[in-house]
């Protein structure tokens, strides 16, 4: 899959590493003000993941792309975002995807020893609807 477009973060890093995904997923927002999307619809979501470092692991690998399809696709491919633990007290938004993918992945990060960074996530919707999540710096701690 090609995307023409993403959205640049700056930085510093010797090292960027970007992993491309897709998934298909179901959701509704039960709030009273998000008209249709009130109701259960699905989408195939687009997913841009972006991870920077200055080390490699002894592969010579920032981390596997392996690894992180497996820890976002695996999660969500084919599932209810409304069902998971992480949206029963919030609604599965594309932001608030993109948060939850990105606390993901830097959970994941905190505990390889060359402390690569997740610096954006970017989570497509729609054809004309994407959000992208980057945290603060001290997210990053
Ligand atoms: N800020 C947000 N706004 C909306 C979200 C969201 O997650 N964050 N979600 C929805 C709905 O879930 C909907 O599925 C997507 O909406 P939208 O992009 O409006 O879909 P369309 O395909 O109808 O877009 P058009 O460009 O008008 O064709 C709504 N809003
Ligand atoms: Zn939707």
């Amino acid at each position: 899959m090609i995307q023409q477009f993403y959205p640049q973060t700056p930085h510093t890093y010797r090292f960027e590493l970007n992993k491309d995904m897709h998934l298909s997923a179901a959701h509704f927002i039960p709030h009273d003000d998000a008209g249709n999307c009130q109701y259960m619809h699905g989408h195939t979501y687009f997913i841009n993941i972006t991870i920077a470092g200055d080390q490699l692991d002894e592969m010579g690998f920032l981390i596997d792309f392996k690894v992180i399809k497996s820890l976002v696709h695996k999660r969500y491919d084919h599932t209810v975002l409304n069902d998971h633990p992480e949206f029963k007290q919030k609604f599965p938004t594309t932001e608030q995807v993109a948060h939850e993918i990105w606390v993901t992945i830097h959970n994941k990060l905190k505990t390889l020893p060359h402390q690569p960074k997740c610096l954006q996530v970017l989570v497509r919707e729609t054809p004309t609807s994407y959000v992208v999540y980057r945290p603060k710096t001290e997210e990053l701690l």
